[in-house]
């Protein structure tokens, strides 16, 4: 499905709990997946010298690959590869590595030299179930970083393939998906969901705002509050 670049940009303007609200209220998938599942945390952020905390959303659509490292092994492609296809994708591009081995985290795919020719082709972000190192250099990247954490070595590191659907943290991921990331985590956007997600997102916002002020408000009273009816789903 075709993607407006219009509503990718709007959706930097939302959080990821808002967003994954809309998509409830848009019912088109189920409320408990979608999502990556806690088990990997942003590491740096889109501001130069930024940390995890704060900064803006990452905002942009998959180019997948695989990875292993714990072993060695003759089954390595090049990483140009991954260059090509973040080059062929239309609009911004959020990078999408399935450590493939178990436990995953042996060695990091992204670090200096990786992160500095994917920041060259211009990407939004990266997001692993692996570990990646160099991080004072990668919080100096202009793109955010989603990990499972730090990692020292390279070990024996090599892609295994590009453009083939991938997991990472629960989230079921394909080429050209819209991602949506923050210190939340990280949010499948199902094109379907565009442009109608914006309306939701408001509508939510105001309902939750006028909950959020009454608690806040002289009007507020115990006897209130327990008659209160909010019923979700
Ligand atoms: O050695 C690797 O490929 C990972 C890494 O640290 C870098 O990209 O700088
Ligand atoms: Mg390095």
């Amino acid at each position: 499905m075709n993607v407006d670049l219009e509503h990718l940009a709007a959706l930097a303007e939302w959080d990821t709990p808002a967003l994954s609200n809309a998509l409830d209220l848009l019912r088109l998938r189920s409320f408990n997946g979608g999502y990556t599942d806690g088990s990997i945390q942003r590491i740096t952020g889109t501001a130069a010298g930024g940390s995890g905390v704060g900064g803006p959303p990452m905002v942009g659509r998959a180019v997948t690959a695989r990875m292993v490292a714990r072993d060695a092994g003759d089954d390595a492609i090049p990483v140009s590869q991954l260059h090509r296809a973040v080059s062929e994708m239309e609009g911004p591009v959020v990078v999408v590595v399935e450590d493939c081995d178990a436990p995953p985290g042996a060695g990091a795919f992204l670090g200096e030299v990786n992160g500095s020719l994917l920041a060259a082709l211009g990407i939004a972000g990266v997001v692993t179930n692996g570990r990646v190192r160099d991080v004072d250099v990668l919080r100096d990247l202009p793109f955010a970083v989603h990990a499972a954490g730090l990692c020292v070595a390279r070990s024996y590191m090599r892609l295994t393939a590009v453009g083939e659907p991938v997991t990472v943290a629960g989230m079921r991921v394909k080429p050209g998906d819209v991602l949506h990331g923050d210190e939340h985590g990280v949010l499948q956007i199902p094109a379907e969901a565009l442009p109608g997600i914006f309306e939701k997102a408001e509508l939510i916002r105001e309902d939750e705002q006028n909950v959020v002020g009454w608690s806040k408000s002289t009007d507020f009273s115990i006897p209130k509050l327990l008659e209160l009816r909010r019923v979700k789903h």
